[in-house]
């Protein structure tokens, strides 16, 4: 942080209309934003001009309404212009022209910091572009806007987000504005050129973007075993009553789709390292479901955690002999025989008595819980941060598997007796069995990917080794042979004076990659030949 930027905070009261020095940044606009933003600045130590249209009466207003703006002058829109060079436009969009308009010459050479943002997202252009066509000889840089009145005036306590994002055509403006705001008590984020202002005002509107694919999978495959549920247990066994369709019914296809959307959290890491052992590259662009998918893991998780908290909720409220008879354990009553009945009439009772089974069903189950919970709190930002790479990548990496591997172990503890009842045929069908497949199948590949030959080839992946380079590398070093290659549409063009078999390289221009040759089968190339480029 530049020393001449950064101006000290005021720490005495009494220094109020003592500030000679001190640079002076101005604010147009006298709404909530140009209050909160006068107050942080102010707070931070400059000096702030704010900028009405009636600045008589707005001062006035501004002295009855807070008594933290002390030493802030308002003035009129042109003297706020003339006095400072670095002023915030807080008003809002469909106001630029109408207010601004006729301040050309005044505007030549400010930086006009635009913190509007729009109603709606997808605009042709955005708000600063705007203001830039309105005001072309000022120096225009979008900054703020995501940051909220409330955040701003109270930056210590109000916990939200804390990155500022700058985007201006002029470097010098940018990062001028950009320690004004490190200056502030933000993080800043430059975001280059000023298109970048249609991303930084979209953004803002965007409600939950990153929820809705995972939000509508969890509902499809909630529907889904709901659905299976329900014709197992209603229509071929008629096993439950209707009336038990709210708690009983539902805790199970909460359970499934709970147990489903943990391994989907896990799953796409394992296609993403498959994708790279085929590609031979970490360079490569993942497909685009693929990247989405990595992208809402966490979303993943926390859905998981929800219907996981759910599901333990429901299970403890029914855990009874009458809701899981085959957890506990059975009693007799023999009734003697007496008049009406010629021999003693014996009748099972549950006893309050668990067996093994509902015993480790509930144990595995409460450990899996509890690990879930502690994996979910480390992806609170401020949790997160408190650990290491280390300490983060042991939570995400290994215990997260172990939560999946409980899970597992919890359903099969409670479905195994069942499959051995049902048989085959039976076990296949069983809800418990279909719930596992997907998880079983990302804890083997987990379990590959884990071992030495695939773990260490992955890793040298990820740590920048390309397959396609090694080839080149040792094609090059074969200096006996007199190889040329001409890249052209994945075409090669091979001479070779030397007898035997040569694997060739070639590049594709497509995506700028080597790769192996199929072409080059052992002869003599005396003449050049062409063969097919494929990848590895
Ligand atoms: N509030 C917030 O949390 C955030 C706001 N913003 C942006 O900051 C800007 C200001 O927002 P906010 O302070 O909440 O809005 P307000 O409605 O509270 O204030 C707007 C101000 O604009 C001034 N103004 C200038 N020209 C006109 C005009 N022609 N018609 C009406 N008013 C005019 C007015 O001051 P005067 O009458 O003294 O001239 C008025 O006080 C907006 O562009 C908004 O998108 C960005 C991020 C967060
Ligand atoms: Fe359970």
């Amino acid at each position: 942080m530049a020393d001449e930027v950064c101006v000290p905070l005021i720490t005495n009261p009494s220094s109020c209309g003592k500030r000679e020095g001190r640079t002076t940044i101005g604010i147009i606009g006298t709404g909530n934003y140009a209050i909160a933003l006068s107050k942080r600045l102010t707070m931070t130590g400059y000096d702030v001009i704010m900028a009405s249209r009636r600045p008589q009466m707005r001062e006035t207003s501004l002295k009855f309404f807070s008594d933290c703006l002390c030493g802030v002058k308002v003035t009129s829109i042109p003297e706020c212009l003339r006095k400072c060079d670095l002023i915030f436009v807080a008003i809002h969009m469909e106001d630029f022209k109408i207010t601004l308009g006729n301040y050309l010459e005044a505007t030549k050479d400010k930086i006009l910091v635009d913190v509007s943002n729009r109603e709606y997202r997808y605009a042709r252009h955005s708000n600063a572009e705007l203001l830039s066509a309105v005001l072309p000889n000022a120096i225009i840089v979008k900054a703020f806007n995501s940051i909220s009145a409330y955040t701003m005036e109270d930056l210590a306590t109000s916990g939200g987000n804390h990155r500022v994002f700058v985007a201006s055509n002029d470097p010098t403006a940018r990062s001028k504005v950009g320690d004004l705001a490190k200056c502030m008590g933000f993080q800043v984020v430059d975001l280059g050129g000023l298109k970048s202002a249609r991303y930084m005002e979209d953004f803002v509107l965007k409600v939950f973007s990153h929820w809705k694919i995972p939000f509508f999978l969890t509902f499809g495959i909630f529907n889904l075993w709901s659905l299976y549920i329900v014709y197992v247990c209603f229509i071929e066994k008629s096993e439950f009553q209707w009336e038990q369709v709210f708690l009983k019914v539902l805790n199970k296809p909460l359970c499934m789709t709970a147990i489903t959307m943990l391994a989907l959290t896990y799953l796409p890491s394992h296609i993403a390292a498959i994708y790279q052992i085929y590609n031979g590259t970490k360079h490569k662009r993942f497909p685009r479901y693929l990247d989405t998918w990595l992208k809402s893991r966490k979303q993943f998780g926390l859905i998981t955690l929800f219907l996981a908290t759910i599901h333990a909720f429901a299970s403890a409220l029914m855990m009874s002999p009458t809701y899981y008879r085959s957890w506990y354990h059975t009693a007799t009553v023999t009734l003697p025989a007496n008049a009406s009945l010629a021999s003693p009439l014996v009748i099972p009772v549950s006893t309050s008595w668990m067996v093994w089974k509902g015993e480790a069903a509930c144990l595995v189950g409460i450990i899996a819980f509890v690990l879930l919970v502690i994996v979910g709190l480390t992806s609170i930002p401020s949790v997160g941060e408190s650990l290491n790479w280390s300490e983060w990548r042991c939570v995400h990496s290994n215990l997260s598997y172990v939560v999946l591997f409980l899970s597992v172990v919890h359903v099969c503890i409670m479905g195994a007796p069942g499959w051995l009842k049902a048989g085959p045929a039976g076990a296949f069908r069983s809800i418990t069995f279909l719930s596992i497949i997907l998880p079983l199948i990302v804890l083997f590949l987990k379990f590959i990917f884990v071992c030495p030959p695939l773990r260490n080839y992955i890793r040298r992946i990820r740590r920048g080794w390309e397959r396609s380079t090694i080839s080149q590398n040792s094609f090059q070093s074969d200096a006996v042979e007199k190889v040329t290659v001409h890249n052209m549409k994945d075409k090669l063009e091979v001479t070779q004076d030397v007898p035997g078999t040569k694997s060739c390289c070639c590049s594709d221009p497509a995506d700028k990659r080597l790769k192996s040759c199929n072409g080059c089968k052992a002869g003599v190339f005396s003449v050049a030949v062409q063969c097919e480029c494929s990848s590895l």
